[in-house]
């Protein structure tokens, strides 16, 4: 049996609150496996109220202590808390998800969390109260001591999994980004995890390519023919089942999904758009390559609807489910 996963509160004016609640409710019909949430019992309880939900939370003093009051209450360890202000994000609410997040991530770090599931920040916000990083999966890397370029953002739904090769990063900047090693070292880890996390042994990787019809031989750019089909050829010759570069208007067509397990994409918007499309309320961003299992659901904050009963669960709940799976095949 895996340990109990740590649940961070994210920014407590945005959604997470809420859907982290319902979550617990689901628990049973969802087969969720036990998870807590680390401080905000207080947003938590008022955030549940905004969806009609009377929410019973016990508080615990460590995570072992999670799983046996999970049947009938929502544990929540430490009493850090704020103000429930929902949809107006305060710096008092910033520092809070920073400090869950910190937490969650030590524990799973630790052991005593079989994994960390991230409710989703305002990076921008958190920026105030110290947050240096791009994301939080940079935070993660941190954490780990690993370098930016190892932990690996995968987004995964019932339709597809997408991996973007760089992320928060400009679009201007994206085209000296796309490197022979980037690409190599990212389709690895990819591969990697997959056998390890996702029970798929030799994953075919589809490499989209970064301009129109993947360059057309050079007539729309270069850096297909020059940097990307290099990249797949040395992938290839390692073993893996690599193709591409796949023109990447048509990768997400439904016929040419059954092609592959997971598109490896050249920039954010390419990875995030047909997956957030096709699979919004079921999506899941985790991170591959860290010593840890990490999840978190593929939306952002949503201040707009926060505290208005609007916001779906399901991307959470897919997120702690998934959480589980990963940490159950990584224990077996
Ligand atoms: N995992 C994360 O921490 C994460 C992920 C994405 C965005 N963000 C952050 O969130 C903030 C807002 O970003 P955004 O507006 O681009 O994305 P968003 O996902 O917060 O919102 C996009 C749209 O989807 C709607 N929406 C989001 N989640 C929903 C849900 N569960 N149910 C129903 N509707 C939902 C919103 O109301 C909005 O219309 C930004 O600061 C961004 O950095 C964080
Ligand atoms: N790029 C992600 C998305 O749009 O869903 C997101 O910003 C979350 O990133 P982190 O998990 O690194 O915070």
């Amino acid at each position: 049996m895996t340990a109990p996963l740590a649940v961070s509160l994210g920014d407590p004016a945005g959604i997470a609150p809420e859907v982290i609640a319902e979550s617990w409710v689901r628990r049973r019909e969802m087969a969720l496996p036990p998870f807590f949430v680390v401080g905000g019992a207080a947003v938590l309880r008022a955030a549940a109220a905004t969806r009609g939900i009377d929410l019973p939370v016990a508080s615990i003093s460590a995570a072992s202590e999670a799983a046996s009051v999970f049947g009938s209450a929502l544990p929540v360890l430490g009493g850090e808390d704020c103000a429930p202000a929902f949809g107006e994000p305060t710096i008092e609410g910033a520092a809070l998800a920073l400090h869950s997040l910190t937490k969650a991530t030590a524990l799973a770090l630790s052991g005593e969390a079989g994994g960390v599931v991230t409710g989703p920040i305002a990076k921008s916000k958190l920026a105030a109260v110290g947050f240096t990083q791009p994301g939080q999966t940079e935070f993660l890397a941190d954490a780990c001591g690993l370098p930016h370029e190892a932990a690996v953002m995968m987004l995964a739904g019932p339709s597809l999994r997408t991996v973007p090769l760089t992320v928060h990063e400009a679009l201007a900047a994206v085209p000296g980004l796309v490197t022979r090693d980037l690409i190599e070292s990212k389709a690895r880890i990819v591969a990697r995890a997959l056998a390890r996390d996702f029970g798929l042994p030799s994953a075919r990787i589809a490499i989209t390519g970064l301009n129109p019809h993947a360059g057309e031989d050079g007539r729309m750019g270069t850096e297909d023919r020059d940097v990307i089909v290099p990249a797949i050829a040395a992938l290839q010759a390692e073993g893996l089942a690599v193709t591409g570069p796949h023109p990447a208007d048509a990768l997400f067509a439904a016929h040419a999904r059954e092609g592959y397990d997971v598109a490896l994409c050249m920039y954010h918007d390419q990875a995030l758009i047909p997956i957030k499309t096709l699979d919004f309320d079921q999506g899941v961003n985790v991170t591959l390559g860290l010593p840890i299992v990490r999840t978190s659901p593929d939306h952002g904050t949503a201040f707009a609807i926060a505290g208005k009963g609007m916001a779906s669960a399901g991307a959470m709940i897919a997120a702690i489910r998934m959480a589980g799976e990963c940490a159950a095949r990584r224990a077996a």
